[in-house]
């Protein structure tokens, strides 16, 4: 496999383990192991039940549930509101099913490629070979494409994660050509199929209709799963009941402006902005103006076609840069979950610190805070999860002999953040991986890329948005309420579309 960049020490890279103790690295630049594109006889894989159960005790009780369904090979529609852990069963779901049944015969798309770089996935448009899927002959063409044929053939199970962003006649055509594919009169060929997604959230971008309209939705005998846990507010029972209503689209606007910090003053991290340039213009300015010397570190980005468009595209949309430049005093975005709310162990609180005593997991100084945690983990170890914001505070040497940045989080916790995968598999394309440091600078951050996330923090202007559901999703990639800071206030709260009003009904009648 090519190697394509890399500024970070060899060393570095070795005996990054995978979840199944091997060397991911290895397994993925080895022909023939999971990313390879040979046609190669796919192989069940030996059952391995120990890795199976430690998957599912991960789980929530209402998420094992749904596990238990979809392992019993029904077509299952996975929904809930934001932040009620859909992405994360649906990772673990991926990861059970290709234990039991192989890389290739679990396909994992999205509607979206920020989606699909979510859960390790392509587009759906991808794996079908569809293109844009504007026209019959990129229908046509996908039909005649035996790339895509042959991952279809290879294919049990097809999970399509925000299926509520594709239309309901793209749906209808993607069923169609699967069963044609297949030779048969189910629909989707037969495959079992798993669906997740939130109709409440964003829309599909042009659509006559949406995906549980069209026929091949009902065909399918969809068992439709609604999970009520919220995981993301799950310690602002305020901030739920507001984000519910604005979910139904009953929300006053005088109730969000009190609800909210919409005062000039306070500095709130990260700004969300909405274009890239937006973005990439404030990080550099406040990189700039910080008298510290920069650190630059190049990700090592492998693939197996790193030259395709399809590719170098996946590798543009990953959250984790090709080239991170740190100093001392940057705000940053952790981008892995490296210990969960639910992980978090109590905590012995010593004095603060002073004179260098740094705290640890079991040693927490909550006097020199960057940033308060919502009181739910008041005596518990910080979260560290993908959205946590922190500051780099220093460089240190790990064993690997390399300088990485030292991170504080909030209550005053360091954390030393060394190298991390961010990897993917494009169905025909194959595998790709980028190794770098799990940081991104975060005085702002663009809407498009808070998809998936859970922030702390942020500082929102509203005044833009046109839909219900732009305003609904941008607030709830938050915690709290007294995380949020709204600095442009909509003129009004956008009214439900045609299309949200039968969003709503298909919830209602999903929530008796
Ligand atoms: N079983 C679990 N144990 C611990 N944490 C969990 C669990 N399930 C979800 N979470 C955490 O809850 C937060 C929200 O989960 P997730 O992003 O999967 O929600 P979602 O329903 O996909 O949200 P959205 O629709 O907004 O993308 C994440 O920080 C995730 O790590």
């Amino acid at each position: 496999m090519p190697d394509a960049d890399c500024r970070l020490p060899r060393g570095a890279l070795q005996g990054i383990p995978n979840r199944r103790g091997g060397c991911s690295l290895c397994a993925l630049a080895k022909p023939g192991k999971a990313a390879s594109t040979s046609p190669q006889p796919r192989k069940v894989p030996k059952p391995d039940p120990e890795m199976e159960a430690k998957l599912m005790a991960e789980l929530h009780e209402e998420q094992k549930a749904v596990a238990e369904e979809v392992l019993a090979g029904r077509n299952v529609f996975i929904t809930g509101l934001p932040g009620c852990g859909k992405s994360f069963l649906v990772k673990k779901l991926i990861e059970i099913l290709r234990l039991r049944k192989g890389q290739e015969a679990v396909a994992v798309c999205a509607s979206t490629g920020v989606a699909g770089i979510h859960i390790g996935g392509s587009t759906i448009h991808s794996y079908l070979g569809c293109g844009t899927a504007d026209s019959e002959q990129n229908w046509e063409k996908a039909f005649r494409s035996r790339k895509a044929k042959k991952r279809i053939r290879h294919t049990e199970v097809l999970l399509i994660d925000e299926v509520s962003m594709l239309s309901g006649e793209f749906l209808e055509k993607a069923g169609e050509l699967v069963a044609r594919v297949l030779a048969s009169e189910k629909p989707f060929g037969g495959l079992q199929v798993v669906f997740c997604g939130d109709f409440l959230q964003l829309p599909p971008i042009k659509a006559n209709s949406l995906a549980f309209q069209s026929s091949v939705w009902g065909a399918l005998g969809l068992r439709h799963i609604v999970l009520k846990h919220n995981f993301r507010q799950s310690c602002d029972p305020e901030f739920q009941s507001l984000l519910g209503e604005l979910r139904l689209g009953v929300l006053e606007k005088s109730k969000l402006a009190a609800s909210f910090d919409t005062e000039g003053g306070s500095k709130v991290h990260p700004k969300i902005v909405s274009t890239n340039d937006e973005a990439l213009k404030i990080n550099t300015r406040n990189l700039g103006v910080l008298p510290d010397k920069a650190r630059t570190y190049v990700a090592r980005d492998e693939a197996d076609n790193p030259r395709d468009p399809g590719v170098v595209n996946a590798f543009a949309s990953l959250l984790a840069e090709k080239t991170l430049e740190l100093k001392v005093g940057c705000v940053v975005m952790l981008l892995k979950n490296l210990r969960l709310p639910t992980d978090c162990k109590p905590v012995v609180f010593t004095t603060p610190r002073r004179g260098g005593k740094r705290p640890s997991d079991l040693d927490i100084d909550y006097d020199t805070s960057f940033m308060d945690l919502p009181s739910e983990y008041q005596g518990l170890q910080t979260p560290l999860v993908n959205g946590s914001i922190g500051m780099v505070v220093g460089f240190e040497h790990a064993e690997d002999g390399v300088e990485y940045p030292l991170v504080e989080f909030s209550r005053g916790y360091h954390k030393l953040i060394t190298l991390a995968e961010f990897s993917g598999e494009l169905g025909h394309l194959g595998g790709y991986k980028r190794t770098q440091i799990p940081l991104k600078l975060a005085w702002a951050l663009t809407v498009h890329k808070t998809q998936g996330l859970t922030l702390q923090t942020g500082d929102l202007d509203l005044s833009r948005a046109f839909e219900t559901a732009q305003v609904y999703v941008a607030l709830s990639r938050f915690q709290t309420l007294a995380g949020v800071k709204i600095s442009g206030m909509p003129k009004r709260i956008p009214r439900p579309s045609k299309q949200r009003v039968q969003a709503l009904e298909f919830h209602a009648s999903l929530e008796p």
